[in-house]
């Protein structure tokens, strides 16, 4: 399969944790433990608070760390009149690299539907930047045996009206609600079924080099305890992790899954 191809790709997503000191902790742990070449093999990117991007964008600039990082939202707006909002170009400026979309929690408690992040993938993709678009199904959905088509049409949506041109430098994660802070993994087989339909998907509606190429990420209860039988899975590029992130030695642990591949 072409998997070898994509560079695997571990993203923290701290949520509303961690201020800009103990980010600034946090992102040199992670520096110490992992060395140049496990950072070469794996790429890792750090996603903090807004409050917290330019004390990380100072120390991964100032030590030439190999770290990327983003931010976890943005306004679908360019710069203006939008109180308490955060423009593409802001993050830009700050050196952020990507910037997550449509993740489940903005979904549910900011009401963000498919308009909302579609209009929010453009305006990360407008502003250079790479969103982690998050797609996922609630329990309900699942229970259903509706999860596939429920959350390709997520895809869909998120997507519509840009080239394959622009899909190709976004990442996807496919985060199933009821597996977010819960403990509850899906198992790798249910995270594959999702995940190689998104990629069907991609390959349907963009062709093949936008399908072979785009990294697909697997979110939901990660630990170092069960990354490297999601991983192993043909379609999984890499890892969408939570709670796991906010400790150094467990996200340490996820980033270095290959030492306990069979
Ligand atoms: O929502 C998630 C990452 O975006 C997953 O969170 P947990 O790893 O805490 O389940």
């Amino acid at each position: 399969m072409a998997k070898p191809t994509r560079r695997p790709l571990m993203a923290g997503n701290w949520k509303m944790n961690v201020n800009h000191l103990d980010a600034i902790a946090l992102v040199q742990k992670l520096a110490f433990s992992l060395s140049e070449q496990e950072l070469e093999a794996v790429e890792v990117v750090v996603l903090p608070a807004f409050t917290s991007l330019r004390s990380v964008q100072t120390l991964i600039d100032g030590d030439k760390l190999k770290l990327g990082y983003g931010a976890q939202d943005l306004s679908p707006h360019k710069p203006g009149a939008y109180t308490g909002d955060i423009a593409g170009s802001m993050l830009a400026k700050l050196g952020c690299q990507y910037v997550v979309v449509g993740h489940s929690e903005r979904r549910a408690y900011h009401a963000e539907d498919d308009t909302v992040v579609a209009a929010k993938v453009k305006a990360a993709l407008d502003n250079e930047l790479t969103p982690i678009l998050c797609v996922g199904e609630g329990l309900e959905v699942r229970e259903a045996g509706e999860h596939v088509a429920h959350t390709v049409a997520q895809l869909d949506g998120a997507l519509a009206g840009r080239s394959a041109d622009e899909v190709g430098k976004v990442v996807v994660a496919y985060e199933p609600v009821w597996a977010i802070g819960t403990g509850k993994t899906a198992t790798p087989a249910d995270a594959q079924e999702v995940i190689g339909a998104l990629r069907a998907r991609l390959r349907e509606s963009f062709g093949d080099s936008v399908a072979d190429a785009a990294r697909i990420l697997y979110g939901g209860s990660v630990k170092p305890n069960n990354t490297a039988e999601i991983m192993a899975e043909p379609d999984i590029d890499g890892a969408l992790v939570g709670g796991a992130s906010l400790v150094a030695d467990d996200f340490v642990a996820i980033c270095r899954y290959q030492q306990h591949q069979k």
